[in-house]
């Protein structure tokens, strides 16, 4: 927080720096900083923004976000905290009817947090309005005691993150005045009547807002983990590559480079996507407070694709990474196993990915629908019903790839949506039609993100300002990152027709290439991420190539090296040894 404070770093901005990375099993104030600012920034109007926002960056209020109830996560319609306006004394009453709306999993709410953004049913005047988010104080601001009516915990150790207080919160008949309902979308006035938002959905905000942030955190992340696992593939030797010859350095088999490269080239591609989600985030939100929300489903669909990617991606590269460093990959001192735990729960948070992938599969269908009649569709995804332009470009080029990608998607949306039309005239009901065809949808919305991903690694490339040394460098990563994920959905570009069997083995024999080429550029790669080892936190990844220095070292810390012979012995293992069984 000091630091944040020296270097003038606005709280809502602190989860796109490295802050947080210090801390390597999860911070209890992430969610403060990020959402709750956030929330603040975003859905509080301006005199709430005065009264609040000052004590939060001065740390006199720690906020999270609490939304998440025991019974429901994902369909967030389906909440059941309830917030009653009552017209009499002007405040909303909180409360908790069931055990299933319970809030539970709200990150800092067990212990850290003295206030929440709480997102509960709002009802006046007899009706009920849907979510919207509340400003709630849950502890005394001096003695930090849980005020009454507020029942607070946490919710116990999880497969990671465990430095972080996730808690559970229930409301007891808890009032709090009209003016903590979040008012700058929508309000309920004095006499309790309603004023509606200009669009349903910008309570929802935050979520947007954060999925963002995770994008960006991913590709981080996924750069801690190729730092740790390359550096160690050039420190570590191990076997004959050719019989009788010393032992190379692992990072010269190819099936090692294999394991790493494409990832090195997925921190690129995961970057630049959030970039430019990043950019178009804030026209969105410099034009929502002029009152236009046009592009705001454009924002939502494209923050989720590319947080479902980018989670995914990261995960499973972190957890290549892991294995890539053999046995040393597994002790907790890697600093791959609390990297891997602490992104995996991306995959679920801030939104299940196979729930925000079906929502950008309703979009893409939503889309190709109005293109094929004629009527208007967003930018991102014109190229649904635009003709094909493939024999435009040299084969195999890499716009030529582009343009597989695109049409490949193209025909998997025309070729589910027709498969939807066929269940739907077996069903007679679109909701049943549509979940017997999910599967499909969801495979369309990866392709659909993965070419957009793809897209904007490559027109990055092609628009950096860089030497012609590194730019030819991150050409060919780039070349990698596309041929790879090509090889890896080879069934859609034969299905669509746009690479052949041939192509495939072309393609595939050139990545082989490209491995070999971007060998010696593996170790200067992600030295140029330029991670402190402080913030590395690995006795495998650090700079100096000590790793096996550094793994003894770090044994030595051992509890259990404290002594020579440990208490267990003599209360446990001695007994064993004498006692004959
Ligand atoms: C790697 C290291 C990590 C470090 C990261 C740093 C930053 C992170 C910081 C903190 C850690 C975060 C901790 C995690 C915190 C949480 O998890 S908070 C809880 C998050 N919960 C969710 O994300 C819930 C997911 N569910 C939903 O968002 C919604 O329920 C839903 C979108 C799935 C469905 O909403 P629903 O209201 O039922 O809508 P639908 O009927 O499906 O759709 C109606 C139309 O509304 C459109 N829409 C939906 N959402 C939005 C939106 N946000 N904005 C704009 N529009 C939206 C939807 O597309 C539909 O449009 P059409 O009718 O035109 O099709
Ligand atoms: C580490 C961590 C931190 C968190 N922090 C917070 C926080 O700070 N604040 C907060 O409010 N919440 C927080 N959460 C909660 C998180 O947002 C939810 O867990 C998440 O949104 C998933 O919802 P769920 O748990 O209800 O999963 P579920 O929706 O129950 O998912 C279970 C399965 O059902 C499937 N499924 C559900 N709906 C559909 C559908 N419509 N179509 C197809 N399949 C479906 C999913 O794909 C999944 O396979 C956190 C969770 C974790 C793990």
């Amino acid at each position: 927080m000091r630091k944040l404070a020296e270097h003038n770093i606005p709280l809502r901005e602190a989860s796109i720096t490295q802050v947080h990375s210090v801390l390597r099993d999860g911070n209890p104030l992430i969610v403060h900083t990020s959402m709750f600012a956030n929330a603040l920034a975003s859905l509080a109007n301006p005199k709430q923004q005065q009264q609040w926002v000052p004590l939060a960056e001065k740390n006199r209020i720690i906020g999270t976000y609490a939304q998440t109830e025991i019974g429901h996560g994902t369909f967030v319609r389906g909440l059941e905290t309830t917030a009653i306006f009552d017209p009499e004394t002007k405040e909303f009453v909180l409360h908790s009817p069931t055990i299933t709306s319970t809030k539970w999993w709200p990150g800092g709410l067990g212990k850290t947090a003295n206030a929440a953004i709480v997102m509960a049913q709002l009802y006046t005047q007899g009706k009920c309005y849907g979510p919207h988010p509340f400003f709630v104080q849950l502890r005394d601001f001096d003695t930090h005691h849980s005020l009454p009516g507020v029942i607070l915990g946490e919710i116990g150790p999880r497969l990671g993150i465990n430095s972080q207080d996730n808690g559970y919160l229930r409301f007891d008949h808890y009032r709090i005045p009209r003016t903590n309902m979040l008012m700058r979308h929508s309000q309920v006035l004095e006499d309790g009547s309603y004023v509606k938002p200009i669009h349903n959905k910008l309570s929802y905000g935050t979520m947007v807002w954060t999925r963002v942030a995770i994008v960006h955190s991913c590709s981080k992340k996924l750069a801690c983990a190729v730092t740790i696992a390359t550096r160690y593939s050039a420190v570590r030797h191990q076997s004959e590559l050719v019989p009788g010859k010393p032992e190379p350095q692992i990072l010269e088999y190819q099936t090692q480079q294999y394991k790493l490269l494409p990832h090195i080239a997925s921190v690129f591609a995961i970057l630049f996507s959030a970039s430019s989600v990043l950019r178009m985030q804030r026209n969105v939100a410099a034009s929502i407070s002029k009152g236009n929300v046009e592009l705001l489903p454009e924002l939502h669909i494209l923050s989720c694709a590319m947080k479902a990617l980018s989670s995914q991606d990261s995960t499973q590269g972190i957890e290549t990474c892991r294995l890539a460093c053999g046995g040393h990959g597994y002790i907790a001192s890697s600093g791959l196993p609390s990297l891997y735990t602490s992104t995996t729960c991306t995959i679920t948070y801030e939104g299940e990915n196979t729930v925000l992938l079906l929502q950008v599969a309703r979009y893409l269908i939503k889309s190709y629908r109005a293109g094929l009649e004629g009527l208007p569709v967003l930018p991102s995804v014109m190229y649904l019903t635009a003709p094909s332009a493939m024999h435009q470009s040299p084969p195999l080029s890499n716009q030529a790839l582009i343009e597989a990608f695109r049409i490949s998607s193209a025909n998997l949306v025309k070729e589910t949506e027709s498969r939807l039309c066929r269940q739907f005239n077996l069903e007679q009901n679109f909701h049943y039609a549509w979940n017997r065809c999910s599967v499909a949808l969801v495979h369309c919305a990866e392709l659909h993100s993965r070419y957009y991903m793809c897209e904007k690694f490559l027109s990055t490339v092609e628009s950096i300002r860089a030497s012609d040394r590194v730019r030819s460098v991150l050409q060919d990563l780039c070349r990698l990152y596309l041929i790879h994920h090509i090889t890896l959905n080879q069934g859609h570009f034969l299905r669509s027709g746009t690479l052949s069997g041939v192509d495939l083995s072309t393609l595939e024999e050139e990545m082989y290439e490209l491995l070999a080429k971007l060998r010696p550029q593996a170790v200067p790669l992600v030295d140029a991420f330029d991670f402190r080892d402080e913030l590395l936190g690995s006795t495998l990844g650090a700079w100096d190539g000590r790793v096996y220095e550094r793994l003894y070292e770090e044994a030595q810390k051992s509890p259990l090296n404290k002594t020579d012979v440990s208490k267990a012995y003599h209360k446990y293992l001695q007994p064993l040894m004498k006692s004959n069984l």
